[in-house]
């Protein structure tokens, strides 16, 4: 198991975010935690890479448990993190949003700069770019490209859909598929769980900080509850 969270309950001052809430990721798995808003999605990918304090649970990583660990150091055992509203440093350029994601490596990053380019070939044409002047899909790609940098076992990812034209979206779900058959484990937050559904092995539903359903992505796809929830509730084929 390479990631492994254990009855974590979170807190914003009195409310209590997440209420035990439990979930594992293997090696080479793509997972997708689906929920609706506020169900506590955002807060359990910043609780893995250590944005929000535990109030009691653990979160063990590689077999270790690193509930204690700082968020910079999380990064250095191998969890990046693409966080909800991208995070692109308008100022920078392309390439420099890049490399600050490789800020906690050493050595020599231009190979990685290289594959990020090829997986983004959009990027590698706006290498010069303002961050701040790029479209939204665009600004995600350098979030995404920029975690990679930190060559993450597991990449997290908040909503990599959002504000995407369908089009756009499509791209970005198949560039985490290809990050993933390239090796990187991926947990993904989707508020679109039809896609996410289709691109992930496994899935949590989360609803008002619990996991109330967790199986094979495509299991929850032919699930009456799930599609009456989150899929529009048609009986379409997907
Ligand atoms: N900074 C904060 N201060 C206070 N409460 C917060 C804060 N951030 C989140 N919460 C609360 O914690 C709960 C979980 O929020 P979270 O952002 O994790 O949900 P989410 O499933 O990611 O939703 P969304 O899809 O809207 O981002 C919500 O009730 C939210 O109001």
């Amino acid at each position: 198991m390479l990631l492994e969270i254990k009855d974590i309950h979170v807190h914003y001052g009195k409310i209590e975010a997440l209420k035990g809430v439990s979930l594992e990721v293997d090696e080479g798995e793509i997972v997708t935690l689906i929920g609706a808003n506020g169900a506590g999605k955002t807060t359990t990918l910043k609780t893995i890479s250590g944005l929000r304090p535990l109030s009691s649970g653990s979160v063990v990583f590689d077999g270790r448990d690193i509930s204690a660990l700082p968020g910079h150091k999380r990064v250095l055992v191998g969890i990046g993190q693409s966080p909800e509203g991208r995070g692109v440093f308008p100022g920078m350029t392309v390439t420099e949003n890049l490399l600050m994601g490789a800020y906690a490596r050493k050595g020599d990053f231009s190979k990685d700069l290289e594959e990020v380019f090829e997986l983004f070939p959009r990027l590698a044409e706006r290498k010069t770019q303002a961050g701040g002047t790029m479209s939204g899909g665009e600004q995600q790609m350098v979030a995404i490209g920029r975690a990679l940098m930190s060559k993450p076992k597991v990449l997290l990812l908040d909503e990599p859909s959002m504000g995407l034209a369908p089009m756009l979206v499509a791209q970005i779900f198949s560039i985490i598929k290809e990050i993933n058959n390239r090796g990187t484990t991926v947990l993904l937050v989707e508020q679109n769980a039809q896609q996410a559904l289709q691109l992930a092995d496994r899935a949590y539903v989360l609803e008002t900080g619990k996991v109330v359903k967790s199986a094979p992505a495509a299991d929850l796809l032919d699930d009456p509850q799930v599609r009456e929830a989150y899929l529009g509730g048609s009986l379409g084929q997907h």
